[in-house]
This record gives structure tokens, sequence and C-alpha cells, in this order.
């Protein structure tokens, strides 16, 4: 069993999901440049409680868009752990609706909206804990096989 199956789960409801890999620049928490993004599951949805640093700033102040989008890129991955299958991101979709302020806690949370062969469609937002969402996401998913990941470097395993 890889060390991708091991994380894959399953995992119940309330469970601290594993980080996808200890570079992962979403959550692995060895990656100095990373969000180090913590996630649980909540029912049907993965939500992280989040706070954008000094590293991840665009405008003063306000998160890079890009950093945002890594964020929710990640987050969609851990989706994968509830559906039982690695997948990776083919379309990623982020409405900017407000900026994402560095330094305010933000709840993430995603989940899949619906199955179809090999594609996972799925959403997630950003919101304040005013309630005000700051972002809403769409991404289509693409199951593949192990032999994906090891594609850059055969001897590698996630
Ligand atoms: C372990 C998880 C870690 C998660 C980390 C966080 C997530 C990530 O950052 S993943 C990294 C970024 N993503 C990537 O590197 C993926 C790069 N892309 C690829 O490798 C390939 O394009 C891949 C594997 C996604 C799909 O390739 P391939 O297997 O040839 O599929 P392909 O036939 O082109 O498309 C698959 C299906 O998706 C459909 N599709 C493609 N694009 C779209 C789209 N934008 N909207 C809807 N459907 C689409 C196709 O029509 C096709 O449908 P069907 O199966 O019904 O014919």
């Amino acid at each position: 069993m890889t060390a991708l199956q091991q994380r894959i789960g399953p995992h119940p409801d309330g469970a601290h999901l594993p980080a996808h890999h200890e570079q992962c620049l979403g959550c692995g928490v060895d990656n100095p440049h990373g969000h180090h993004l913590s996630v649980h599951r909540e029912g049907d949805l993965v939500v992280a409680t989040h706070v954008f640093d000094d590293r991840h700033v665009g405008a003063p102040g306000i998160a890079h868009g890009g950093a945002v989008a890594t964020v929710l890129d990640d987050l969609y991955g851990f989706l994968l752990y509830l559906v039982g299958e690695p997948a990776v991101t083919r379309q990623l979709v982020v409405e900017y609706l407000a900026p994402v302020l560095i330094g305010t806690t933000y709840r993430l949370e995603a989940r899949v909206d619906r199955r179809e062969g090999r594609k996972l469609f799925v959403n997630a937002k950003v919101t304040a804990l005013d309630g005000r969402t700051a972002a809403t996401s769409t991404a289509v998913f693409v199951t593949v096989d192990a032999e994906h990941f090891t594609q850059a470097r055969p001897s590698s395993a996630i």
C-alpha cells in the first residue's frame, strides 16, 4: 500500500485529515513557503480555519489571488480522502467577491457536488467569521491512478 493510499482513509466525521505530503505547498508542515493548511472532516465537507500571512500578500494587507486559489485547490485535494480515490485538478474557477485580508481568520469549506465517471465536480467557499463570503469556487477534478504521481520522479510516492 502506498503512502497516498494510507492517507486516503477512511476518516471518521470530525477527524483531522493528514497532509498530502510533508512538502505540499498547501498543507505540508515542512514547506517553509507553504500555507500549512490544517483540514478536518465535517460530514460531507472538508473544512479549514485559515489565516493568510505576510508571505501571501498581493495588494498591501490583502491576500494575493493566487494564494487564495492555491489554498482552495489544496482544500479540494482533501475531498479525495472522502471519495477514496486520487484525483487531480483539471479546472479551477475562483470568484473573488471581496478582499481576503491578511491576518484575518476565515473558514474554508469544500464539498463534492457530483461525480460523472472520472470527473468530480466540486465547490468551495471562503467565509469570514462575521459570515460574509469573500470567495467562492468550483473545480473539476479527474481521477488518476497512482502512476500519475511518479511521472516527475519515478521513485517518488505521495
Ligand atoms: C493527492 C492529491 C493532491 C492534491 C493537490 C491539490 C490539487 C492539485 O494541485 S493537482 C495538480 C494540478 N493538476 C495537474 O497537474 C493535472 C494536469 N492534467 C493532467 O494530468 C490531465 O489533464 C488529467 C489527468 C487531469 C486528465 O487527463 P486524461 O486522463 O487524458 O483525461 P481527459 O480525457 O483529457 O479528460 C478526462 C475527462 O474530463 C473531461 N474534462 C476535461 N476538462 C474538463 C473541464 N474543464 N470541465 C469538465 N470536464 C472536463 C473530459 O471531457 C473527459 O471526460 P470523459 O471522461 O467523459 O471523456
